[in-house]
């Protein structure tokens, strides 16, 4: 029979490896030895021109209360046959490392570091599982509602996700990270409360089966609510749905506040154009339409190819689930590690793929702002006592295409990541949901427009710095020679 704890905390959401790996390097006693990772993700997700980078305030949260508990420690013991001293050891673990990480809502590219995890080497790789966990996820969810966002411009985004993410965590995360990528409100009332995202909500179809009739149902409603957006497509939208909204809404004058009416199936475009002139000639010029159903950043983009009068959309399940595309794939490696004698050794992960060999050693993310255009020139990886604010002309080249190169000269270097943990104090102040949100529209507001458009954008260029790369092909030599030198 399987043993109920009594608790359920966050150490152990982690992979075995981590632990045995742990497990290893405490008995080997170079468990507290500082190691350095790196947390990048190879390819943007939804062949999208930037990601949203999202997670931060959950991992500052696991972070910070970072402990296993009693229980945690009990079924290490009986289950898993760890030994008294190790156990005394894991009881004991707390986080004491250094991060560094861009702030939530950074505009992000491939081949970057979104953290960096300095630490002792056990628990840097304890916590590894958690934060690709909550980057991974939230960080898809934020840009796919960015990509949404980017196609319906100023109109109203309400996120429908919950009954349709892929359980209960997604859904109140995953509306956070809409949120952060532009969305304007939520359905999910726990988020709301959680995060202080903006709640709002229509009316399902059970309703006016409910009331078996279109009028009936939308009078009840309007007599218990002031605000009031009648779903019309129950039984036949143009003939029932918005003849009884627009009937309601006369009748109830004043004691409503008629916001609308939702199109939840058949042609929306061809719909919403009927329906809107149904609403003018009725008097109601500022009744708003909402569409809903399957949507997405194509489908919007097709039905407002299509003139559709919609103003403001609600999506869920394509969004929530990054229908698309299942995961961003970001990785968390390892770049540098204390050896014997206490001195920092840089390391390396080689690869036949030339993008997926690692760029070792401890390095800084600057954004290069044009401060004639005040746009970005692309993003330059240096190591971290190199300055490039202090260079009159910086050369910017491509990391595995060399020859694609340019000179930049009046420039910001903009430094991404901040602290957030200082040998285990937090030393960032979360911000504001609004403020991350705010942030997010003024990060994109650095970009030319070519990196942003949904489809085939221009490839931005995350560039690494001369000494970046010399120090990387230095490594990838060292590592040759190594293995040439190596016993049979
Ligand atoms: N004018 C339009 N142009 C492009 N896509 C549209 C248009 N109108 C609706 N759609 C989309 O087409 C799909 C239609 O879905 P589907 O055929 O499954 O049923 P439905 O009309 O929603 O009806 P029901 O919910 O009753 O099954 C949805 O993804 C919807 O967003
Ligand atoms: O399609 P999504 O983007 O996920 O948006 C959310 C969907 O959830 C609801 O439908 P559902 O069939 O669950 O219930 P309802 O029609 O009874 O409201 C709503 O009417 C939308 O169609
Ligand atoms: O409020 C709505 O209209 C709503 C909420 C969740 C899912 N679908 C629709």
């Amino acid at each position: 029979m399987v043993k109920l704890y009594k608790d359920d905390g966050f150490a152990l959401h982690t992979d075995l490896y981590q632990i045995n790996m742990a497990k290893t390097y405490w008995d080997d006693g170079i468990h507290e030895r500082k190691a350095v990772f790196e947390v990048f993700f190879r390819k943007l997700p939804f062949d999208n021109g930037y990601a949203v980078y999202a997670g931060l305030e959950r991992i500052v949260e696991y972070l910070r209360d970072f402990h296993f508990s009693e229980t945690d420690i009990q079924y290490l013991r009986e289950e898993l046959n760890y030994d008294e001293e190790f156990l005394q050891y894991l009881s004991e673990m707390r986080f004491t490392g250094t991060v560094r990480s861009m702030k939530e809502g950074e505009i992000v590219f491939d081949s970057e570091p979104l953290i960096h995890v300095e630490a002792p080497l056990a628990q840097a790789q304890i916590i590894e599982t958690a934060l690709l966990n909550i980057v991974n996820y939230q960080t898809l969810i934020a840009t796919k509602a960015a990509r949404i966002k980017n196609v319906v411009g100023d109109q109203i985004l309400m996120e429908f996700g919950t009954r349709r993410a892929h359980e209960m965590d997604a859904a109140v995360w995953g509306t956070r990270a809409a949120y952060i990528g532009g969305f304007d409100s939520t359905s999910n009332v726990r988020a709301g409360k959680r995060f202080g995202i903006p709640v709002s909500g229509t009316h399902a179809h059970a309703m006016v089966q409910a009331y078996r009739d279109d009028y009936t149902a939308f009078h009840k409603y309007a007599e218990s609510h002031r605000d009031c957006v009648f779903l019309v497509d129950t039984y036949d939208t143009l003939k029932s749905g918005v003849p009884a909204a627009i009937r309601v809404a006369k009748e109830l004058g004043n004691k409503i506040n008629f916001i609308g009416i939702r199109l939840d199936s058949g042609d929306m475009a061809f719909l919403s154009k009927a329906a809107r002139k149904m609403l003018d000639q009725a008097g109601f010029p500022n009744a708003k339409i909402v569409a809903s159903s399957d949507l997405d950043e194509y489908t919007i983009l097709h039905m407002k190819s299509q003139g559709a009068k919609i103003d403001m959309w609600g999506v869920g399940t394509k969004l929530i689930t990054a229908f698309e595309q299942p995961a961003l794939g970001a990785v968390y490696k390892m770049v540098s590690i204390e050896d014997e004698n206490g001195v920092m050794q840089d390391t390396i992960k080689i690869s036949s793929n030339a993008q997926k060999v690692t760029t070792p050693g401890l390095k800084k993310v600057y954004r290069i702002i044009n401060t004639n255009t005040n746009k970005s020139e692309g993003d330059y990886i240096a190591m971290q006592d190199e300055d490039p604010q202090s260079q009159e002309k910086l050369k910017m080249f491509h990391p595995v295409h060399t020859y694609i190169s340019k000179t930049v000269t009046d420039f910001e270097a903009k430094d991404l990541q901040h602290d957030i943990f200082v040998n285990g104090e937090l030393v960032y102040r979360l911000p504001e949901l609004k403020e991350i949100q705010g942030y997010t529209k003024e990060s994109l507001g650095l970009l030319w427009e070519e990196y942003k458009r949904s489809l085939n954008p221009h490839e931005y260029p995350v560039d690494l710095s001369q000494k970046c790369w010399d120090n990387k092909i230095k490594n990838i030599e060292d590592v040759r020679e190594k293995i040439a030198h190596m016993k049979k």
